[in-house]
């Protein structure tokens, strides 16, 4: 667990005060909190900064997910504001979702932290695209959500569609299900798919937006932005904030390829679900479907 991406999620939605750097500065207390586990290298590494940095814990968080997405191929640049004041409490357990929470629970704990929507959701996780575990399956470290944990692209978004066939380490993780590239090989683990995402991808208030995000580069990178540059103030108002967004740098220019299935799957391993029934056709000219019958007797 690397990316301070993550950090800058866990921080935001834990809010009792929002992105407040809480977790910089409760460093015993909250990267303790069971969702938040494999977020200690992330804020180990920022810690040396806290005093250093000429702003708050909050905004150092903020600015370190900034400047990591810009490191990976196919990120936005995406937006910092700074001002955010200190917090002196930690946040209170239980705020950040569990890979092993339904799809409501998800649902319901983005809309009352910031009245996120399905849609917001689902970008957001766009994040899990440059993404590794440490903590779900302790077997392992580094098991990749997806086949390019250093590119910001759609294959997530196609991976976790993909049919489960193992464990990469151990099986019987909690928030853990069979992903589609389990196989491991030297250093790489194989690849891990997280519950909430295997959900998320397959629920009716969430499928659509996620099977409408492969291969969808533009509009993924801009949803992500869009949802990230609210996710970053929350618990603050933007009006008290200062758009410092000319700071971050601009991000890597490597060309991102286009969603593929990964080598041995094919559209035969998509597990494609909508809320979405085929066309009713109108039976009668009033648009629906019960009419007196048209048929008349006589000779032909
Ligand atoms: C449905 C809500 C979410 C759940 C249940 C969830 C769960 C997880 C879990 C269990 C891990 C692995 C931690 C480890 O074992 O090291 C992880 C990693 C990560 N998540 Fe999420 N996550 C969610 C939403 C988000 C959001 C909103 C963001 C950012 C906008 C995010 C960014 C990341 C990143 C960047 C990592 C990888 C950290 C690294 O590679 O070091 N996640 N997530
Ligand atoms: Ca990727």
């Amino acid at each position: 667990n690397e990316w301070p991406t993550d950090l800058a999620a866990d921080d935001a939605v834990a809010i009792t005060a929002g992105a407040d750097g809480s977790m910089l500065l409760f460093p015993t207390i909250e990267p303790n909190f069971a969702a938040n586990n494999g977020v200690d290298d992330s804020v180990n590494n920022l810690l040396s900064h806290v005093g250093e940095a000429p702003c708050e814990a909050g905004d150092l968080v903020q600015f370190a997910g900034a400047v990591a997405l810009s490191n990976c191929p196919g990120a936005p640049q995406l937006e910092f504001m700074a001002g955010r004041p200190n917090k002196t409490i930690p946040a209170i357990e239980g705020l950040i979702p569990e890979p092993s929470d339904n799809v409501t629970a998800i649902l319901e704990r983005f809309a009352d932290a910031g009245n996120f929507s399905p849609f917001e959701v689902v970008s957001l996780l766009a994040s899990h695209s440059v993404a590794r575990a440490d903590k779900v399956d302790e077997t392992i470290d580094a098991a990749p959500f997806d086949s390019t944990p250093f590119t910001f692209d759609t294959q997530i978004f196609l991976e976790v569609l993909l049919k489960g066939t193992g464990f990469p380490g151990t099986g019987n993780n909690s928030g853990e299900v069979m992903s589609p590239l389990p196989l491991s090989s030297g250093n790489d683990t194989g690849e891990m798919r997280l519950q909430s995402d295997f959900e998320l991808a397959r629920d009716p208030r969430t499928a659509c937006f996620w099977q409408g995000f492969v291969n969808q580069q533009e509009l993924m990178a801009l949803s992500f932005k869009v949802a990230m540059a609210k996710l970053a103030i929350l618990g603050h108002s933007r009006a008290d904030l200062i758009d410092c967004s000319d700071v971050v740098p601009a991000t890597v220019r490597t060309p991102v390829k286009p969603a593929s299935f990964p080598a041995t799957k094919s559209a035969r391993d998509l597990e494609l679900t909508s809320g979405a029934k085929e066309t009713l056709i109108p039976h009668c000219t009033n648009g629906g479907q019960d009419c007196p019958a048209v048929q008349f007797d006589g000779p032909a």
